[in-house]
């Protein structure tokens, strides 16, 4: 940390124990609280009791690090002659706990699946990340509102919002984070890491917030879009970040059930609009959308409607127990004219659209959730290593380690899976993507969301009270727990993945006895 250059003895800050001067020392800096006693969140009284001595256990015992980074103008000085020996990571670097990174980070292990344009990207993705996602992430997080339009030019600009799309033609010609990796050669590993290092923000309502609707309305755009002009249109304007795109499939009577939609399409009698009239739920971005990717009853099935905002249209939010920040919507169309044109793929055989949909979306949500269990690994190495309970840090008590045991051995195997079913998503054309991997993408994000489970399970009683609460040490962990739960509901409940797997797997059995 940066700090005034000006040195102090001990015996200097032990003078200043007074009613007016307050110093103490953390880490060999000196800080001068004598004006921020009355702000103190913990209060004065604590403060006066280390008045002139060394508090960094105390102050480690109670704060996270980046509490000094956030209050640095109460630091005056240093301790004569000594060193700061705690690590503060700049924006862009790994952190140096261990299993906080995944095996391929981690000096001395290799792998055989990251090229020099993933270990760029990554690279040039975390600073990203940290420089400008996450500080927006935590207040927007807190305050419940939406993602400010200077992100999302500053993420069109980089080719963020492009990349989040995963590989495919829209990333050609387009000058990706500085030039981190070339459109051309952006893969499944890539679309990994994009996701993968956006999670580290720990902000699971902004990460949702963070354009998500994006992630999976404007596929259907790219790929069943049948008017080219429209096509360049609409993604040119979702790029520029001039304009939000959100999926808008399911209702109040139909959840992972698509075929129960009950929102209608129907035809006018100069076969050249539909009219459309029902409602939806839980729809992510809703809120600050212009264009809904909508499922639809049509005539003699399912179909896709590209619905753009006006008249008819109305969307309010929805109270959901993670931060308003992720605009989850409810929906009502009322006697809504869309045009014909703006049909997705088939009529009736919208089912299609939607399917093609799931397998990149779950294995993004895997990617997710796989990250964020690392992180909170992380945070409670990091804090079994810090706290001192009865005299003894948590890491001394063998019931922790246990604890830590488990929750780094779903963490190391959840990534090792995820890393295979992405080198075959890398080796395979996407019909057999869609043929082979349906079952095996739905089984890793229904087995991801129950180590989430046990993860946030086991966290929670390392961190005590502070895993409850919002702000302060235990922010990741109080997130985590409180929002684990979206993943394995959004994208298909885990049963219904589970049962997925199991029935692609029924397909595939010899007629044969054995
Ligand atoms: C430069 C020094 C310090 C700053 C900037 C600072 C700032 C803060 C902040 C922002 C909080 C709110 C919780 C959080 O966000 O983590 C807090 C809480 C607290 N602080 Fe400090 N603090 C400092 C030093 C200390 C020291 C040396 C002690 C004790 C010896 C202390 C005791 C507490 C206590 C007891 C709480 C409440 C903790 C809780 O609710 O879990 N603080 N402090």
């Amino acid at each position: 940390m940066d700090v005034p250059s000006k040195t102090f003895t001990r015996a200097e800050v032990a003078k200043n124990n007074t009613e007016d001067s307050v110093w103490f020392v953390v880490d060999t800096v000196v800080y001068d609280v004598s004006e921020f006693l009355d702000a103190h969140p913990g209060g004065e009284a604590v403060l006066r009791q280390v008045a002139g001595t060394d508090a960094t256990s105390a102050f480690y015992n109670l704060h996270r690090h980046e509490v000094l980074l956030k209050y640095k103008d109460l630091a005056i000085g240093t301790i004569e002659g000594e060193k700061q020996s705690i690590i503060t990571t700049k924006p862009g670097e790994l952190s140096l706990v261990p299993y906080a990174e995944p095996l391929w980070l981690t000096p001395a292990f290799k792998s055989p699946y990251f090229s020099p344009s993933h270990r760029r990207l990554q690279k040039a993705i975390r600073e990203f990340t940290d420089l400008y996602i996450t500080p927006e992430a935590l207040e927007k997080e807190r305050s419940g509102e939406w993602v400010s339009q200077e992100l999302v030019e500053r993420m069109s600009a980089a080719g963020v919002l492009h990349m989040r799309m995963g590989p495919g033609k829209h990333l050609h010609g387009v000058k990706l984070l500085g030039g981190a990796v070339d459109g051309k050669e952006f893969d499944y590993f890539h679309d990994m890491i994009m996701s993968q290092e956006q999670v580290r923000a720990a902000c699971r309502g902004f990460q949702d917030g963070n354009l998500a609707g994006m992630i999976i309305g404007l596929t259907c755009i790219l790929n069943f879009c049948k008017d080219p002009a429209m096509k360049k249109r609409i993604s040119d304007e979702v790029f520029s970040g001039k304009k939000k795109i959100c999926l808008a499939i399911t209702e109040a009577f139909a959840g992972s059930d698509v075929a129960g939609l009950r929102t209608t399409a129907k035809k006018t009698p100069d076969g050249k609009h539909y009219i459309v009239n029902g409602t939806k739920k839980w729809i992510t971005n809703g809120v600050f959308s212009d264009y809904f990717v909508t499922g639809v009853a049509t005539d003699k099935g399912l179909s896709v409607l590209l619905i753009e905002r006006g008249e008819g249209v109305e969307t309010k939010a929805i109270k959901t127990s993670y931060s308003a920040a992720a605009g989850t919507t409810f929906i009502t169309f009322d006697n809504v004219k869309v045009p014909v044109e703006n049909l997705l793929g088939q009529e009736n055989k919208g089912i299609y659209v939607i399917l093609s949909n799931f397998n990149h979306e779950r294995w993004t949500m895997a990617c997710a959730t796989i990250r964020y269990m690392r992180l909170v690994v992380e945070e409670s190495l990091k804090w079994s290593h810090q706290r001192l309970v009865f005299s003894k840090r948590l890491i001394d008590q063998p019931v922790i380690r246990q604890k830590l045991a488990k929750m780094i051995a779903l963490c190391e195997s959840h990534q090792s899976w995820l890393e295979t079913i992405t080198y075959q998503m890398c080796n395979m054309s996407y019909a057999d993507q869609a043929k082979h991997l349906g079952g095996p993408i739905g089984l890793l994000k229904m087995s991801a969301t129950r180590a989430a489970h046990e993860i946030a399970d086991e966290s929670v009683q390392i961190w005590g009270g502070r895993g409850l609460t919002q702000t302060g040490m235990g922010r990741v962990i109080e997130n985590f727990n409180r929002t684990y739960k979206f993943d394995a509901i959004l994208g298909g409940a885990e049963e219904i993945l589970g049962d997925l797997g199991v029935r692609q797997a029924m397909k595939n059995m010899p007629k044969a006895m054995l």
